[in-house]
């Protein structure tokens, strides 16, 4: 069977172990979603479990905090617990808690600790905007001059980082280092074993934003020795909108004063004594600040009981054949219409394609016009990311036969080729 056709999609969705977990995911009818790199879609199950969260307030009252199905004293912890296969942490190690910018300052505020010679953060080109006005913000609270204190390694081509040049810039004056486990732009994935070997062993702390990598790709922070990474919970995790970030600390820091301290921080059995001593947890839960976003990790309950059942392996397994297909349709269908691949195309991509054009802007219109949803990146991206848990083999053979059409009827040219205010 010819591998364009609409019945060899077909045929390696009947092939697919994951192809039930569509109907856990509320996905609309005509619509081809290629989006849950920026917000995955809502699950029945993460629906049901906000509901019951609300259910526990309105029957319980303050009593929810240590009654009920999910006791929202301990709720950052039972979340976290479920994160941790995720990351390849310890239960210990992984809590819900904050946003991913949040607990970046938490952790930089926490393991930046500039002495003698050694002064500067280590960061990159390409890692997401607010990493890098968090770190110019440390500095400066610091009292140190970002443009010459944090070292931000550059890319050969705008596209992807090379470990050997990341690696070169671990020199004796970095304090530490800050950098994105998968590019948001092009997903690239970094080798965080190899760079965690190697800031090891000049003994410099290493950090990792997971947000484009979580429940995208498997992780071994653990074993690896990473020092500490955060993340989001609303991409390939599934958890809503604004729904809590992640926060990993290795078991060696267990102890380590956070640099921004709050009562949640306690030990759970000292909070309430209200002494202004504060009695610090002993584990990763030291890192929390206040009140838990309760509303917003309620969802994650249920979002996270289906990687628990799916299997984080088998999930990556298809979202790499997703995008290989992917990969293949885009070369055999849209050849002639001047895209560039940004991604990687080997398995150093993560969980999404990015698809370079000058046009990008409007052809990103055009789809949506036309029922398919990807992200506009600046300044020249069409970023598109088939979930494993949800997506499909053929929506990802209707999206590019969507794309050729559009390109070949020039459908774009009746749109500005400008961003929206959310790209
Ligand atoms: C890699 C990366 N870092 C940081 C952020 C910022 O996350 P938040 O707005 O949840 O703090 C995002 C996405 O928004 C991201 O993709
Ligand atoms: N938090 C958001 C709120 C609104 C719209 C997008 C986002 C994103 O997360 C974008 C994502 N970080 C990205 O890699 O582009």
């Amino acid at each position: 069977m010819e591998q364009d056709t609409l019945e060899y999609a077909q045929l390696l969705d009947k092939q697919d172990d994951l192809a039930a977990y569509r109907q856990e995911f509320y996905l609309q009818e005509n619509t081809l979603y290629m989006d849950g790199n920026s917000l995955g879609l809502l699950s029945k199950r993460a629906e049901r479990t906000l509901f019951d969260l609300l259910n526990s307030w309105k029957t319980l009252g303050i009593e929810g905090w240590t009654e009920g199905d999910n006791p929202w004293f301990y709720l950052s912890e039972s979340v976290g617990g479920k994160m941790a296969p995720l990351v390849g942490g310890m239960k210990a190690e992984v809590i819900a808690t904050g946003s991913t910018t949040t607990n970046l300052h938490q952790l930089v505020a926490t393991f930046y600790k500039p002495a003698g010679v050694r002064t500067k953060i280590l960061a990159d080109k390409l890692n997401f905007p607010s990493d890098i006005y968090a770190l110019k913000s440390q500095l400066a609270m610091k009292g140190y001059d970002s443009d010459e204190h944090l070292v931000q390694v550059t890319s050969p081509d705008g596209r992807f980082l090379c470990e050997d040049d990341i690696i070169a810039a671990m020199t004796d004056d970095i304090a530490l280092i800050v950098l994105p486990a998968v590019l948001y732009r092009s997903g690239q994935v970094l080798d965080m074993d190899r760079l965690t070997r190697a800031a090891n062993e000049r003994g410099i702390p290493i950090g990792f934003d997971l947000c484009h990598s979580i429940g995208a790709v498997e992780h071994a922070l653990h074993d690896w020795g990473v020092d500490f990474a955060f993340w989001c919970t609303y991409k390939h995790l599934n958890g809503g909108p604004g729904s809590v970030g992640g926060l990993f600390v290795h078991e060696k820091h267990f102890g380590t004063v956070p640099g921004l301290a709050g009562w949640f921080g306690s030990k759970k059995e000292s909070q309430f004594d209200m002494d202004h001593t504060m009695d610090s947890a002993m584990d990763v839960s030291a890192y929390q600040i206040g009140t838990p976003h309760v509303l917003s990790l309620a969802p994650l309950i249920g979002a996270l009981e289906l990687f628990g059942e799916a299997g984080l392996a088998n999930i990556r397994k298809k979202s790499l054949q997703l995008t290989q297909y992917f990969l293949e349709l885009i070369k055999s269908e849209l050849a002639d219409y001047q895209f560039t691949i940004g991604n990687p195309t080997d398995a150093t991509r993560g969980g999404h394609i990015l698809l370079e054009h000058v046009e990008a802007a409007r052809i990103c219109k055009a789809l949506k016009e036309d029922g398919v949803i990807p992200d506009f990146r600046v300044p020249n991206g069409v970023r598109l990311a088939p979930i494993a848990l949800y997506n499909s083999f053929e929506d990802v053979w209707h999206t590019v036969q969507k794309l050729r059409i559009i390109m070949d009827e020039k459908r774009y040219e009746k749109f500005e080729n400008k961003r929206g205010v959310v790209a």
